[in-house]
């Protein structure tokens, strides 16, 4: 890969999924703001996307890391754990508006809904409202459930309007989100390290699973005054009980501090990962979405 050659930017496929409005929402922002271009590649997997940038082949990867209603995304989250030298370059919120899409207008017909496991559990309430009989297959992607309806009549996928657009399938429902302000943050991630920003991204584990192991890491926090605006935990998957934690830091204010708590939060846990300073930037639905009215 050469400095010379336009950005490369990794997402998860195919065309018309979440993931590649966010991946040309960025690219839209770094020509107006740095004009510079972007090719995007789509990969079959959010791990494979990842991987992809830890390994030098795309500069970037833009990968969903939280949703409003669904929570984490595990796949993201384990990815940054296992591989090394990625940071965190720009957080992007996107507004996620889900489609029920098939090729039956009845909806007592629909025996299956296929969709991302992340969109069927977006839509949880709506489906057990409107099509309680059907079965849930999850799918690699919003756009992979797509295959299965072009022609079975008895089955419906949760994808976007504009992925509905594409691939030429009506809309039965439109937006079946259980909550209107649902919204999914993706991450920008790339080997080039990240200082700026209003956030700083970290991963720990503890040396010892004992009382008090995770209240003397976050008491460091406390102590600086340091906000964090999330702190989730996944199985580190060594054995049952054994957690790594992922938290949000808000720096705004006070880089010293945070750089200060980081020092010593490296006393007190037993590997930490810091995945750089970002800032956030809000699409809205119109520049995501420019083809529809
Ligand atoms: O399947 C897609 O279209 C994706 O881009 C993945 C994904 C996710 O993993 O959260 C992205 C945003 C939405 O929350 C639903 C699905």
């Amino acid at each position: 890969m050469s400095l010379d050659m336009p950005l490369v930017i990794a997402h998860l496929g195919p065309q018309g999924t979440y993931s590649e409005a966010a991946a040309l929402a960025y690219a839209n922002w770094l020509k107006q703001t740095q004009n510079l271009s972007a090719s995007l590649r789509s990969y079959p997997s959010i791990t494979q996307a990842i991987k992809a940038t830890a390994m030098a082949e795309t500069h970037l990867a833009v990968v969903p890391v939280e949703n409003s209603i669904e929570g984490g995304v595990t796949a993201t989250l384990d990815s940054l754990w296992q591989l090394d030298g990625l940071n965190i370059q720009k957080a992007l919120v996107l507004p996620i508006l889900n489609a029920c899409l098939s090729k039956t207008s009845d909806f007592s017909l629909i025996q299956k809904v296929y969709s991302h496991p992340q969109a069927l559990g977006q839509c949880q309430g709506w489906l057990d409202q409107y099509l309680p009989q059907a079965q849930l297959i999850p799918t690699r992607s919003t756009v992979d459930a797509l295959q299965h309806i072009s022609s079975d009549l008895q089955a419906a996928a949760i994808a976007s309007r504009w992925a509905a657009q594409l691939y030429n399938l009506p809309v039965l429902a439109c937006p079946i989100n259980d909550h209107a302000d649902n919204c999914t943050k993706f991450w920008v991630v790339g080997l080039a390290s990240s200082q700026q920003g209003t956030h700083t991204s970290i991963a720990f584990s503890l040396p010892v699973n004992a009382p008090g192991a995770l209240l003397k890491a976050l008491q460091i926090f406390a102590s600086q005054n340091i906000n964090l605006s999330r702190i989730e935990s996944r199985p580190s998957k060594r054995s049952l009980g054994d957690y790594v934690f992922f938290a949000d830091l808000e720096v705004d204010a006070s880089p010293s501090k945070v750089q200060q708590a980081l020092e010593d939060l490296k006393g007190c846990t037993e590997t930490l990962k810091i995945f750089g300073s970002y800032a956030t930037l809000q699409i809205s639905e119109s520049e995501i979405t420019p083809k529809l009215e």
